[in-house]
């Protein structure tokens, strides 16, 4: 197989996409919201670090699906605690959004009147999108989507906030301040939804959690190049947190409950009401 050479990105020069044997030039698909990952399927010379480029937004439904346990799950019970949640005139946030999934799990489960969801992400890629994916939906919800970086917006009148796999992507020296900035943007009663993937401060627990999340990426499909490779891309840009660090993180910002509603493997969603 070729070996294909990178720049920056771990993919960013790959000029062709693999289809099982068969490689194909990809501007001949169009339809890219039915694209299958195999973005890590052929040896990566000079291997970068993960971005979320076109590459990665092309086949990001089947990639997510395919990579994060549970994920279907935590999108649904997103809607469920934001029919819960939501409070009349407030603001919805949806913070790296990608291609729109839980803003538009959101805007189905709103049941309040004077809201707006504001959905924000720092990949053009990502935004554009999610830009033609919320634009196929009917829906009287007004959506805000913005390309920007998460650290940089003001939160305002917020009652309810998601970060559904966001956070671990943030340098960890900024994530109180942002965490803080949601705090202090949400109405009391307001829920943080957190979703991440984890480190387990048990040695013996964190390796058998990262075997069974491998477990569950064979079982869908990816090769142990794929795996390995994406492991090693991702190394520097997705450091995850403990359980633990979480809860006396948003504990300490001034969150009156916290708690994890799911976990499967190293990935789960956290709860937090002001
Ligand atoms: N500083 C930043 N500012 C804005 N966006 C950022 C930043 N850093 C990373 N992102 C964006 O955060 C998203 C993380 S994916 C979220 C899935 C989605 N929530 C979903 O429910 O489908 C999770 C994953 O791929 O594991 C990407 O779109 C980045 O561009
Ligand atoms: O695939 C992984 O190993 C993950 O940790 C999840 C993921 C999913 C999509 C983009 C980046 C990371």
């Amino acid at each position: 197989m070729a070996l294909i050479k990178t720049t920056h990105c771990a993919y960013f020069t790959i000029p062709l996409i693999l289809r099982g044997n068969t490689a194909v030039n990809r501007t001949q698909h169009s339809n890219t919201m039915k694209e299958k990952d195999h973005i890590f399927a052929a040896p990566i010379e000079r291997l970068g670090d993960f971005c979320f480029d076109h590459q990665v937004a092309d086949v990001f439904p089947d990639m997510i699906k395919r990579s994060v346990p549970g994920y279907s799950n935590i999108i649904s019970a997103i809607g469920m605690m934001t029919a819960r949640f939501a409070q009349p005139d407030s603001r919805l946030y949806d913070l790296g959004c990608s291609l729109g999934a839980a803003t538009q799990e959101m805007r189905r489960n709103l049941n309040q009147s004077g809201c707006r969801i504001v959905a924000v992400d720092n990949s053009a890629a990502m935004v554009e999108r999610a830009r033609n994916h919320l634009a196929a939906f009917r829906s009287d919800v007004a959506v805000e989507l913005l390309e920007a970086d998460i650290c940089d917006i003001h939160i305002e009148n917020a009652s309810v906030v998601v970060l559904n796999f966001t956070l671990q992507f943030i340098e960890p020296s900024r994530r109180e301040a942002l965490l803080s900035n949601i705090y202090n943007g949400l109405k009391p009663g307001g829920v943080l939804i957190l979703s991440e993937k984890f480190v387990s401060e048990d040695n013996t627990i964190n390796e058998l959690l990262i075997d069974l999340h491998h477990d569950f990426k064979r079982a869908n499909g990816y090769s142990e190049l794929e795996i390995s490779q994406k492991r090693t891309a991702l190394e520097n840009v997705l450091r995850p947190d403990s359980p633990e660090q979480h809860k006396a993180r948003l504990g300490a910002i001034g969150f009156a409950h916290v708690d994890m509603w799911f976990q499967c493997f190293n990935f789960g969603s956290m709860v937090a009401i002001k």
